[in-house]
C-alpha cells in the first residue's frame, strides 16, 4: 500500500490541522463520525481538544465501541494531548471537579496512565524542545496545550519522549500518543512516522 488512508476523529477538536499535517506527511485523509467512516480507513488520529467533550460525542455517536474494536484488533491509531487521554487505558484527573465527578470513557489500547491537564492550565501552556525516539533530524518542538503527562506505563509500552522527568510520548505496537501538539508546528515528523506505522500495518 503506498498511499493509506488516515482518517481524524472528527467530533471535537483541531481536527483540521491534523488532516494538514497527514497530508503533508503523503496520506489521503477523510473525517471518521460515524462507525462506517472508521471501517474504511487503514489508521486513526484522535486529535486535540477536549477530552471529556470527545468521549462524550463518541459514546453519543455510537463510535465508542466500535474505536476499541479497531484499537484491539490492531489498527495503528495516533493521539496527540486529548488524542493521547482517548488512548490510555486509565486516566487520573488532576481536577477531579472538572470531570463532573463521572467516570470518563477512554478508547484504551495504550497500557499507560495519563493524567490529564497534569502541565497545568491554558495560562500555563508552554513549548519545550523534545528529542522523540524515532524521529531523526534534531529536536521536535513540543507545544504543550494544558497537556497531560504519563504518570506510568506498563511492559508493553515504550516512552518515546520525557520533559522534565515526565513521560510525553509513548508507543505501543500500532498506538503512538503525545502530550503535545505536532500538528500546529508544520514540523511533520511525527505524523509521518505515524504514517509509516500505518503502511506498516497494512504491509
Ligand atoms: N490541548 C489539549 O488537547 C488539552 C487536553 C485537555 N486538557 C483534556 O483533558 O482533554
Amino acid at each position: 500500500m503506498s498511499t493509506p488512508t488516515v482518517g481524524v476523529l472528527a467530533l471535537q477538536g483541531d481536527v483540521r490541522e491534523h488532516f494538514a499535517a497527514l497530508a503533508a506527511a503523503g496520506a489521503h485523509t477523510c473525517a471518521v463520525r460515524r462507525p462506517e467512516e472508521l471501517a474504511a480507513v487503514d489508521g486513526l488520529v484522535v486529535p486535540g481538544g477536549e477530552s471529556t467533550t470527545i468521549s462524550k460525542l463518541a459514546v453519543a455517536f455510537g463510535l465508542m465501541e466500535p474505536l476499541r474494536e479497531r484499537v484491539r484488533a490492531g489498527m495503528p491509531a495516533y493521539g496527540s494531548c486529548a488524542g493521547m487521554i482517548l488512548l490510555a487505558d486509565k486516566i487520573l484527573d488532576a481536577s477531579p471537579v472538572s470531570a463532573g465527578g463521572q467516570e470518563q470513557e477512554t478508547v484504551g489500547g495504550i497500557d499507560m496512565i495519563v493524567r490529564r491537564n497534569a502541565f497545568g492550565r491554558q495560562n500555563e501552556s508552554f513549548e519545550a524542545p523534545l528529542d522523540v525516539k524515532g524521529v531523526e533530524g534534531g529536536p521536535v518542538e513540543g507545544v504543550f496545550i494544558r497537556a497531560p503527562w504519563v504518570e506510568s506505563t506498563g511492559e508493553r509500552a515504550e516512552t518515546l519522549a520525557v520533559h522534565d522527568g515526565h513521560t510525553v510520548a509513548v508507543r505501543q505496537d500500532a498506538l503512538l500518543a503525545t502530550s503535545f501538539h505536532p500538528e500546529l508546528t508544520g514540523d511533520h515528523r511525527v505524523h509521518a512516522m505515524f504514517v509509516e506505522m500505518v503502511r506498516a500495518a497494512a504491509a
